[in-house]
């Protein structure tokens, strides 16, 4: 093998499975972040394990034709978008490249066809949510987003895929909460109290809601101060800011929400349109982020169940697929972990009288095991990043439903699933990817499978 230079020239062969570029030197893989196929870089490494290495970019060599100057002016720091290099059209083909070899090389299915990605119907501002991190930080406390791989806070004025009414409020957020006594973490010390600030928007009556995610308990003087500072955000009405919450996770850990929320100002919810229905969900509820395209998912997600009597739906959330669901079909049963999600699906299921839901609040896992018999026409499954329990994909051979319909925001996961459910019995019919995440590499995909 050559030697590891301080920089070297590579040419980019492929890409992998979070859109960075693939380069081989004698065989040895080197992956390079915001490079694409067919552009040689001088590269500089960052990393060198074993079996492979990470080069950053130094200077590009030879341009791909799809290259873009990024719009925002903190990408290259910003951990958050990844693909803004890349035209919006080689961004849908890179999307569709990806589903192809997760389900082809990892998943290993037999046979299967991919549909080209389907664009978003907004390609910038389309994200009705952001998670902020607040840290002390070199002296003073910052607010913004994480910088790639690391915990360094960027500070941002604008983010050019975020709902600009939630730039507004982010803006309106780090001067009130910077200008006050209340402290931000500081990650060496353990201490500081406001961790997170989550924002979140309704396109349809362009309302927001706001919460501060602390590291602990405030003491009743901070907790004075916090709901000070709130009631005059939300009195004021600047922005819409219709209510403002706080959430304690004193665990810490990747996931943002600790078990107990409070009111601190306003309303607790927001409500969404989609289609025909009205949905409302609370701060730590899951909900699409890009809800144009949540409404296509919806739609397809319907034409695959078409004719099914008895559908069981897991991973339901606050019922935005259960309502187009239950609308055409005799009975659903919905099955949902987070308990506040629960509270809200069944709101959503009586306000748009939809009255042929069952809904089952727990692990889907142990749920279907413990409460769920058969009989179902259909299996709709939406689970997180990290796929379906093994328990789910069990149950599901066992109860031998027609059809399978797997909403997936991760194709390496649902490969891995979808080769399961292959084993026991179901045939691929098709695969559709949509681009819920424009600017980014991340890619959903409705999947629909059929006992063969
Ligand atoms: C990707 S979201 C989909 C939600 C919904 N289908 C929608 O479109 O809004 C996944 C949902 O599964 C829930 N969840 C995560 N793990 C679960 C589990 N083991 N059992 C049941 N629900 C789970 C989450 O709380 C979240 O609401």
């Amino acid at each position: 093998m050559s030697s590891f230079d301080d920089k070297v020239a590579l040419t980019i062969e492929g890409m992998d499975s979070k859109a960075r570029g693939i380069a081989r030197m004698d065989g040895y893989v080197v992956f390079v972040p915001g490079a694409l196929v067919g552009e040689t870089v001088m590269a500089k490494f960052v990393e060198r394990r074993k079996h492979y290495g990470i080069a950053v970019i130094e200077s590009i060599l030879k341009s791909s034709d799809y290259r873009v100057p990024p719009k925002c002016k903190y990408y290259e720091a910003c951990g958050g978008c990844d693909l803004q290099h890349a035209s919006y059209d080689h961004q849908l083909h890179i999307k569709n490249e990806l589903v192809v070899e997760a389900i082809g090389r990892i998943g290993k299915w037999p046979d299967f066809d991919v549909e080209p990605t389907l664009p978003s119907p907004q390609v910038w501002r389309y994200r009705n949510k952001a998670i902020f991190q607040a840290r002390y930080q070199g002296g003073r406390k910052k607010l913004g987003y994480f910088a790639k791989g690391t915990h360094e806070v960027v500070e941002i004025d604008d983010c050019p895929i975020l709902d600009p009414l939630l730039n507004d409020i982010y803006r309106l957020a780090k001067c009130a909460i910077e200008d006050s006594d209340i402290t931000f973490y500081d990650e060496h010390r353990g201490k500081g109290l406001v961790r997170n600030v989550v924002v979140r928007s309704s396109l349809s009556n362009q309302k927001a809601l706001m919460a501060l995610v602390l590291s602990r308990k405030p003491y009743p003087t901070e907790l004075n101060g916090l709901k000070r500072i709130s009631a005059q955000l939300v009195d004021d009405k600047p922005f819409n800011l219709q209510g403002i919450l706080l959430n304690i996770n004193a665990s810490g850990g990747n996931f943002v929400w600790g078990p107990s929320t409070l009111l601190l100002a306003g309303d607790d919810s927001l409500e969404e349109r989609l289609g025909a229905f009205e949905l409302c969900y609370g701060i730590t509820d899951f909900f699409q982020v890009n809800v144009p395209q949540a409404c296509n998912i919806c739609k397809i997600v319907s034409e695959h169940a078409a004719g099914s009597g008895r559908i069981l739906e897991l991973y339901s959330g606050v019922g935005t697929i259960t309502c187009f669901l239950a609308s055409m079909c005799r009975h659903v049963v919905a099955v949902e972990e987070w308990r506040p999600a629960c509270k809200s699906l069944s709101h959503n299921m009586a306000k748009n009288g939809l009255s042929n839901v069952t809904i089952l609040c727990g692990k889907a896992e142990e749920v279907v095991t413990q409460k769920v018999k058969d009989g179902f026409d259909t299996v709709v499954l939406d689970p997180p990043r990290t796929g379906c329990h093994g328990d789910v994909l069990d149950f599901i051979g066992k109860i031998e439903p027609n059809k399978i319909i797997y909403v997936s925001c991760n194709p390496v996961t649902l490969a891995r699933d979808g080769k399961i459910l292959i084993e026991l019995g179901y045939k691929p019919v098709g695969i559709s990817p949509l681009d819920m995440f424009p600017q980014t590499s991340h890619v959903e995909c409705v999947a629909l499978m059929a006992r063969a």
